[in-house]
């Protein structure tokens, strides 16, 4: 059963500064789902992609993803295997401004010999596939990618890190607000090449947007209030 699950959460909880964030008895996601998370602001919705990436530890519970179990791995085992499985948009990006956009893009095979070996064996180079994932956001003039990020737009900017997150195919994509910055044409773009990347390899992909016009795009949808036993206790709420 298990291997059919990407994510299989159990009581999973974790405080800050003593104020209860997040407290999860169950949840189960499987693999190739396409699930839009949404909720109320400090909700934990962002906390929730870090546990689920190993970039934040819970307090107690248990984590598995793709089948292993975070929680018995160690941090360098955990940047490890999020490196090589996981692609992440982060809501604050986390581009790199020394170096350019293409650059940026294929940063994760950097970190990943499984990233660059897939690259790789498509027999194509990995700045053909950059500019591949680019063109199908619509990036008109290829050149942009030349530059450096903090030069761009910050619409352009997120598509960068959209296309950062699927180099090499990671079996489980991770999006926060991939598309906020973005005018509605272009926010329907990311999000449906988020959905047909996932479609196309089997990936899973948990998108949080609260852009109400992408709901019927994902094919599953879970409220953090329906998860999170903390979600309206914020004070942000
Ligand atoms: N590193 C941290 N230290 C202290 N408190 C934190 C930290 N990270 C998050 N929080 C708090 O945890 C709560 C949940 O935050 P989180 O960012 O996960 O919510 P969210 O649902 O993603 O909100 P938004 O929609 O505004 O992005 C908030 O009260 C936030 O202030």
């Amino acid at each position: 059963m298990s291997e059919t699950l990407a994510i299989d959460i159990q009581d999973l909880k974790l405080a800050f500064n003593g104020r209860d964030c997040i407290d999860i008895p169950s949840l189960q996601i499987h693999n190739g789902e396409v699930v839009l998370l949404f909720g109320e602001n400090g909700s934990g919705k962002t906390t929730l992609m870090k546990l689920l990436s190993g970039l934040l530890e819970p307090d107690s519970g248990k984590v598995r993803v793709l089948g292993r179990n975070l929680t018995q791995m160690s941090r360098s085992e955990k940047d490890h295997f999020r490196a090589d499985h996981i692609g992440y948009v982060f809501q604050s990006l986390n581009l790199m401004p020394y170096l350019t956009a293409l650059e940026n893009i294929l940063l994760p095979c950097g970190f990943s010999p499984r990233k660059q070996q897939i690259v790789d064996s498509a027999e194509l180079s990995g700045e053909y596939e950059a500019y591949q994932l680019m063109a199908r956001l619509k990036l008109e003039d290829p050149m942009r990618l030349r530059h450096k990020t903090d030069q761009l737009s910050k619409g352009l900017q997120q598509r960068v890190a959209v296309a950062r997150a699927l180099i090499g195919n990671p079996s489980l994509i991770l999006a926060d607000e991939p598309a906020s910055a973005m005018g509605s044409y272009s926010q329907r773009l990311v999000y449906e090449l988020l959905i047909e990347h996932a479609r196309e390899n089997n990936t899973t992909l948990i998108c949080i947007t609260h852009n109400k016009e992408a709901n019927p795009l994902f094919e599953r949808h879970i409220n953090m209030k329906d998860i999170n036993k903390n979600a309206l206790s914020n004070p942000l709420w």
